[in-house]
């Protein structure tokens, strides 16, 4: 469960967070809607630990990371534009090592890259160095290594962009078998469609406040707007950032 409460976060004069709150329960996916500059991306850096907010409270399954960022971090995998791949490692042996770090022991690493390889198409690519990969391929890895350690959270920023249709369907069905686990997820998009075919809930948020958060069927209903991307640039008052 990720609890999220007034929580602030400005670079030198700028307030790129000024204000958001919202509760992502346990077996939801929640869709983190925004125009561009919005804060999306701060706010899931927030969440990890990785930038220390200036105000609020974050709670990650009971973690603070902002106290216990390794504690956070276990709980939580995180998947930003910033790939990290290692250029000179080949697939497994980055998969190997993301799992020794997160203390998985060796029978475990070795089932579950079996796994995440069947799940998402790795298989062409598991031995060969990342050095050179395609966005796909690079995007396919470090979601391999956000699923890895099975958290229980999943912060997943534009997790579909530079995917084919048939990795998009892949990612669509293991994103809906961890929900029906019990995993959170919050994915970050402008893309409507991923928002109806997966989303159990919305966040929206400007300017770095939260505008809204509800089904969409309420934000509809809400705005009094029939088509939810209506009813999004209708809540943020643009049509900047939206992909059909
Ligand atoms: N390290 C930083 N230093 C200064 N400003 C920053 C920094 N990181 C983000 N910002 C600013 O904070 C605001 C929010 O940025 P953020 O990347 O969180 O937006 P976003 O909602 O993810 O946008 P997009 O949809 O374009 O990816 C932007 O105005 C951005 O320029």
């Amino acid at each position: 469960m990720i609890q999220v409460e007034d929580v602030y976060k400005s670079f030198g004069d700028f307030p790129a967070l000024a204000g958001v709150s919202f509760t992502v329960a346990d077996g939801r996916a929640t869709a983190l809607l925004g125009p561009n500059g919005a804060g999306k991306t701060t706010l899931m850096r927030t969440l990890v630990g990785l930038l220390k907010r200036d105000r609020g409270a974050v709670s990650i399954d009971g973690v603070d990371p902002d106290k216990d960022p390794m504690g956070a971090r276990r709980n939580v995998g995180l998947l930003t534009d910033q790939f990290g791949l290692y250029e000179r490692l080949t697939t497994r042996e980055y998969l190997e090592y993301f799992g020794q770090i997160n203390r998985m022991d060796k029978a475990g690493i070795k089932r579950r890259i079996e796994e995440v390889t069947e799940l998402l198409g790795l298989g062409e690519f598991l031995d060969r160095h990342c050095k050179g990969f395609s966005q796909g391929q690079r995007i396919k890895v470090a979601l391999a290594r956000t699923l890895l350690h099975r958290p229980r959270n999943l912060l997943l920023d534009e997790p579909t962009r530079g995917l084919d249709v048939m990795s998009t369907r892949a990612l669509r069905r293991a994103l809906t078998k961890l929900r029906e686990d019990g995993c959170s997820i919050i994915l970050a998009t402008h893309v409507m469609q991923e928002v109806t075919n997966l989303c159990d809930d919305v966040i929206v948020i400007a300017n770095g406040r939260t505008v809204a958060q509800d089904t969409p069927l309420q934000l509809c209903e809400q705005t009094g707007i029939a088509n939810l991307e209506d009813a999004f640039v209708h809540l943020v008052g643009t049509e900047e950032g939206i992909a059909a």
